[in-house]
């Protein structure tokens, strides 16, 4: 019989209970809901084991979410395939940067984001599922920015898998753009939306449920709200955790996590469900800040998205709050489905008093603005000689106010700073070197196709692609 940690219910409740290959093939589940283990697992030893490896770690700790459902062997080869695309042999280096501070660096992969750990397993896996069913699988991804990259080089020319991308038109930057339409695939359709992220986020989960897409096959995403790229997500908190340990550190961190879809900050949540020992999360937000007014004057409301320097958060509906809602109310489908479905009914909603209180003993959230990035950029280079993009400048900005002696903080560098050269050159002075996977894009032409905001244009584009 397969564990609980391995059955998926959804947070609305009305889904009959699948196993992880159903639901990395699904992305969402059928009520509308996102998919979550039916019980959280406890964190094998082997995980925790001094010494291990980030694959030893990995394996580990996602196991018990895949259970049985994928071919013997799968998670070892997709292990084994992501980290040979890494450039560093600890594939998440952990960096002290002063007492008690320390930057985890999840950039060194080919698409130079942290999306690529979770990215390049959710492509191995969902080719091993389909192996076993011989189906063919669309892939729908909303993306500012990194997500997109990041699928674009998992998925390129995979047999039997077609990806359509849609990001917002002009928002995103220049590299990141260049590494999702520069790509020669032909089962690659880049959409350049005219709108936002949460107006791509939205049409993404619109096509999802959209009856007359299934004559295609399976159709999914590989945004956050699929538990795949979550379960990615998870073995690098605990890889952090063991590299602070081998460092002499006793004492459990607060991890500071850059905070858009809220689907890197929820991997840490679960990886704390699991046994992981944290002292707190710390979501931090730029100023698309609807998540931290969520959490600290209990207001979940919906505003336009504006635009910044850390345009891979520019995100004011961030999907994975329903995962954080559905935990923090004991799992009660009836009062998740309440919360969100009055914010796609009227914009807004204020959240129950227990439950609030309820999600701030998950995690905290800080709102960094544009000036304040700037500094922290130019912060980081006078004094610790590092370059960081400004995302991970808005971590170490709320990860310094953090510090109080109590224990390690560890803030989460996402990207490499040498995709968002647009902002990170007028603070430093200098263009950052870029990884060679960035010089390696060289300036071959872009394609992409530019459509407006609504669910007709998206179903048209999705119907005219390889039907
Ligand atoms: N920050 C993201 C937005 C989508 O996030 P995801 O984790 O749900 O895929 C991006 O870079 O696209």
């Amino acid at each position: 019989m397969t564990d609980a940690a391995a059955r998926y219910i959804s947070t609305r409740g009305d889904t009959t209970p699948t196993d992880f290959a159903d639901a990395l093939l699904r992305g969402m589940a059928p009520d509308g809901g996102l998919y979550m283990p039916s019980a959280w697992p406890t964190l094998p030893a082997g995980a925790t084991t001094p010494g291990q490896s980030y694959v030893e770690i990995a394996k580990a700790a996602m196991a018990p979410y895949i259970g049985d459902a994928l071919p013997e062997g799968a998670l070892d080869r997709a292990l084994q395939k992501l980290v040979a695309g890494f450039d560093d042999p600890a594939v998440t280096p952990l960096v002290q940067l002063a007492d008690d501070l320390w930057m985890l660096e999840l950039w060194h992969g080919p698409t130079a984001a942290f999306k690529d750990l979770a990215m390049q397993l959710a492509a191995a896996l969902s080719e091993e599922a389909l192996a076993a069913s011989g189906e063919r699988l669309t892939l729908v991804t909303a993306t500012s920015g990194d997500t997109g990259a990041a699928a674009v080089n998992a998925f390129a020319n995979t047999a039997g898998i077609d990806l359509i991308v849609l990001h917002p038109l002009d928002r995103v930057s220049a590299v990141q753009r260049r590494q999702m339409t520069t790509v020669e695939a032909d089962n690659v359709l880049n959409l350049a939306i005219r709108g936002d992220f949460d107006d791509c986020q939205r049409l993404v989960k619109g096509l999802l449920s959209e009856e007359s897409l299934r004559e295609r096959g399976r159709f999914s995403s590989v945004n956050s709200i699929n538990w795949a790229r979550l379960a990615g997500q998870i073995p690098y908190y605990v890889s952090a955790a063991m590299q602070l340990q081998a460092a002499g550190e006793s004492r459990a961190p607060t991890f500071v996590v850059p905070t858009g879809n809220f689907g890197d900050a929820f991997a840490g949540i679960a990886a704390r469900k699991m046994g992981l020992p944290v002292a707190g999360f710390v979501a931090a937000v730029n100023q698309n800040d609807a998540l931290a007014r969520a959490i600290n004057d209990g207001l979940y409301a919906r505003r336009a998205a504006v635009e910044t320097a850390s345009v891979s958060m520019d995100v004011q509906a961030p999907s994975n709050f329903e995962r954080l809602v559905f935990e923090a109310s004991g799992r009660d489908p009836a009062a998740t489905r309440a919360v969100f479905e009055a914010f796609a009914r009227d914009g807004q909603t204020s959240l129950p008093a227990d439950l609030l209180v309820a999600l701030r003993a998950e995690v905290s959230a800080v709102s960094v603005d544009e000036a304040t990035t700037r500094a922290e950029i130019g912060h980081a280079y006078e004094t610790w000689g590092k370059v960081v993009c400004p995302h991970t400048a808005v971590a170490l900005s709320a990860a310094r106010r953090q510090l109080n002696g109590s224990g390690p903080v560890v803030a989460l560098s996402t990207a490499h700073a040498a995709k968002f050269g647009k902002d990170v050159v007028p603070v430093v002075g200098f263009d950052p070197d870029p990884p060679h996977v960035i010089r390696a894009l060289g300036d071959r032409p872009e394609r992409l196709t530019v459509i407006e905001a609504t669910p007709e244009a998206a179903l048209d584009a999705v119907r005219g692609f390889r039907s």
